[in-house]
């Protein structure tokens, strides 16, 4: 289990997030969700070890009761954009994660080449990130992520530039990996649907500073969810939505 406790994350005199904990199991996929600006991509960039500079972070992090010094090669970060480097083919940009932690180019490669079939991305190792769909490069995006075999992954908002059928699509498929392949997640997301449909649990946050406001299990199987059996809990969170930006 990952634990933060008592995270406080300063811009000068000014608390954006404040004495915020929270704990990630393994094999669960947390949503954090709130109101924009309340800090959601401030904790996990400060989880990455990619906070910017000028702000200033205090707080703990600790993985199975070991304080962890961050960036720590457990926690996997995806930020907002896909992030691929246009000039690079999607197999190039898949490897580099592993690259970047230590492995040797052809070794990376080769440890990436097979996952293609299991991503939708078969046939695509020699494309370009700008041949490819929104959802294929997310695709590719989520395997770079995924094959560094971190136990945490960090994902910050991964589906919101893409269209509603796709963002469906992806939201099936990254939960079937994850039950193929489980891992401690936190996704952060605007969207109370989305938070509703995957999770099996939803931080909110609230803002001035960013703390957590509540905290909702979803104990509803996912093959389960209907718009009937997810109304309660959304009605609960849009009201907490609500509350925090009047
Ligand atoms: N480098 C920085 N210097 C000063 N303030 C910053 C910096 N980065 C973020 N902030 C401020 O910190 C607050 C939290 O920003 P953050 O991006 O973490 O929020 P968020 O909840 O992820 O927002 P969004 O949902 O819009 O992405 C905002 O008020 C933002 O303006």
């Amino acid at each position: 289990m990952l634990e933060v406790t008592g995270l406080t994350i300063r811009a000068g005199g000014t608390a954006l997030v404040e004495d915020l904990s929270l704990d990630l199991a393994t094999e669960r996929l947390t949503c954090l969700i709130g109101p924009s600006g309340c800090g959601k991509s401030s904790v996990i960039k400060w989880l990455s070890g990619v906070l910017a500079l000028e702000l200033q972070a205090q707080g703990d992090a600790r993985l199975d009761e070991t304080t962890l010094s961050l960036p720590h090669p457990a926690i996997a970060y995806q930020p907002q954009q896909d992030t691929l480097f246009p000039w690079l083919t999607i197999l190039e940009n898949a490897a580099l994660g592993l690259e970047i932690r230590g492995a040797p180019r052809n070794v990376a490669r080769d440890k990436v080449r097979p996952l293609f079939s299991t991503f939708g991305l078969q046939g695509h190792e020699d494309s370009f990130p700008d041949q490819l769909s929104g959802g294929m490069r997310q695709r590719a995006a989520f395997l770079r992520t995924m094959v560094q075999d971190a136990r945490v992954l960090l994902l910050d908002e991964p589906f919101s530039a893409l269209d509603a059928v796709t963002r469906l699509k992806m939201q099936d498929w990254l939960t079937a990996r994850l039950a193929d392949d489980p891992r401690a997640v936190l996704l952060v997301t605007h969207d109370l649907f989305e938070a509703t449909q995957i999770a099996d649990r939803i931080l909110v946050m609230g803002r001035n500073p960013g703390r957590i406001v509540a905290d909702i299990p979803v104990t509803t199987p996912r093959i389960d969810r209907t718009e009937a059996s997810l109304a309660d809990t959304r009605s609960m969170l849009k009201s907490l939505l609500l509350e925090d930006t009047e």
